[in-house]
């Protein structure tokens, strides 16, 4: 198993936002995390990458208790994760905004950077060289020079992923990946999520568009108010009468297929 997730709660005072929360994800799976608005989704994630600390349960990855870690020794450690809207450099050049993204992630302390050291030096050199293979695998390697403003929205969110790939994760979180992008730009990015998928690496994602996840994803967790209430395959979630009554509030027609929820 690359992350086990065993009975995580999150509570913002009074709210109960992450409720003992199981989850087991396998190297190489596609695993989608779904959810009504308000779910608890965003916050699960920010729980595993170390944003927040969860109030209890615990968080493993690769064998490695990260439960308390902070979010630049998780990302170290091989957990990235893309956010709903990434703020990006909009004057900066796409190839700048990778650099920048990997270094705020990982790298050397301010005193590195103010001094010059050796290490930083060769930190710069290593970043520079990840940006590439990233932009390379997004392929987005011709607008690499490009101004982020002057690219259009789907560009934008593989320059999220780039960051992402930069930083060498095993694992990679992506917060609505397809969020503001038409159906044939959806699926590009479906595509190069499962050419992650395919190099190597282990996808969790939240999203909203139905059909890609149903045709991406090899295992779904459903959340709704903070609690699990399903996990499985695509073709068990979909039948699932528990995942219907959540989406459409009641179980009357159950034949109802949810295009974007
Ligand atoms: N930092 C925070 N402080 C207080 N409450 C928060 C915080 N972050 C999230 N919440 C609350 O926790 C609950 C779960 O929010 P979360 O953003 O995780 O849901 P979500 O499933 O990702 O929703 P959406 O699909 O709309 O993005 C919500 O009620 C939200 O208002």
């Amino acid at each position: 198993m690359v992350l086990i997730v065993d009975n995580l709660s999150k509570t913002f005072g009074g709210l109960q936002a992450v409720d003992q929360v199981d989850l087991k994800v396998e190297k190489g799976d596609i695993h989608a995390v779904i959810g009504p608005n308000g779910a608890g989704k965003s916050t699960f994630f920010n729980l595993i990458s170390g944003f927040h600390p969860p109030t209890s349960g615990k968080i493993t990855f690769n064998g490695n208790d990260i439960t308390k870690m902070p979010p630049n020794k998780i990302a170290r450690l091989g957990i990235a994760r893309t956010f709903q809207t990434t703020n990006l450099f909009e004057d900066a050049t796409v190839l700048d905004n990778v650099i920048i993204g990997n270094r705020l992630r990982t790298k050397s302390g301010l005193w590195d950077a103010i001094l010059r050291t050796k290490r930083e030096i060769r930190e710069e050199k290593e970043s520079m060289e990840k940006a590439y293979q990233a932009l390379d695998f997004v392929e987005l390697t011709e607008l690499a020079n490009e101004p982020i403003a002057n690219i259009s929205q789907e560009q934008k969110k593989r320059v999220a992923f780039a960051l992402a790939l930069a930083t060498d994760p095993e694992l990679v979180l992506l917060d609505e990946p397809a969020a503001g992008v038409n159906p044939d730009e959806t699926d590009g990015l479906s595509s190069l999520i499962q050419k992650m998928a395919d190099s190597g690496l282990t996808v969790c994602l939240i999203e909203h568009k139905m059909s890609m996840i149903m045709s991406l994803a090899n295992r779904i967790m459903v959340l709704n108010q903070g609690k699990r209430i399903a996990e499985g395959t695509p073709d068990e979630i979909k039948n699932n009468p528990v995942v219907i009554e959540a989406y459409l509030g009641s179980d009357e027609d159950e034949s109802v297929e949810v295009e974007n929820i």
